[in-house]
């Protein structure tokens, strides 16, 4: 398969459902979710610590630092799994990554909330190419000022073996969110490759 673009005004975003043989994605899920340093990091919401509602984990090159709702992340060395991945994302988006953030969603209860991947470090028209292993999830998109009546929320489904390209004016004028589900929900691995500059 390929990557097609989704009809989302003021965005770019493309899918290709399968990106990686089932096979290969089951096999990377199965390797990284027992090498990686999975970590449950704390967050503040309104003023209180509370614990995020999945784990993550960090990796790329040195230089890649970056700051994410308040947290300041070192980034891991990368492993050899990471790498091989990041040259096949790289090919498929024409675009260079130097970092990636993991997500592990253990359960249907584990989330992410609306937000747009729009910190600085990112510049103002990030690449960012994103990487579903293990259970689908919805992922959805809703416009930043709604105001602008800009379109109806929009979900996906993202199944093992995707690919998710958001790029150009997507989080300018886009947040997304991973909701929890109801449904029984086995666990789900999301990898967000970035190109992350220097400070
Ligand atoms: O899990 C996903 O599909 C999305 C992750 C995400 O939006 C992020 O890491 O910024
Ligand atoms: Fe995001």
């Amino acid at each position: 398969m390929s990557l097609s673009l989704l009809p989302l005004p003021q965005a770019e975003v493309l899918l290709d459902p399968e990106f990686l043989p089932l096979p290969a994605a089951e096999a990377l899920l199965a390797e990284l979710t027992a090498t990686i340093a999975w970590r449950q990091e704390p967050i503040t919401l309104f003023g209180k610590p509370v614990l995020q509602p999945r784990l993550t984990a960090w990796y790329g090159d040195p230089a890649a630092r970056y700051a994410y709702s308040g947290l300041a992340l070192e980034p891991q060395p990368w492993t050899p799994a990471l790498l091989r991945l990041r040259e096949q994302v790289q090919a498929a988006a024409g675009s260079p990554f130097n970092s990636v953030l993991l997500n592990l969603y253990r359960t249907g209860q584990d989330s992410m909330g609306w937000h747009a991947d729009n910190e600085p470090e990112l510049g103002p028209a990030p690449v960012i190419a994103s990487v579903s292993l293990g259970a689908a999830r919805r992922f959805r998109f809703r416009p930043r000022h709604p105001q602008q009546l800009l379109h109806e929320p929009v979900s996906l489904l993202l199944p093992a073996g995707s690919l998710l390209l958001m790029r150009g004016s997507t989080q300018q004028h886009w947040l997304h969110a991973v909701p929890k589900t109801a449904v029984p929900t086995g666990p789900r691995l999301n990898l967000t490759f970035r190109l992350v500059t220097e400070r």
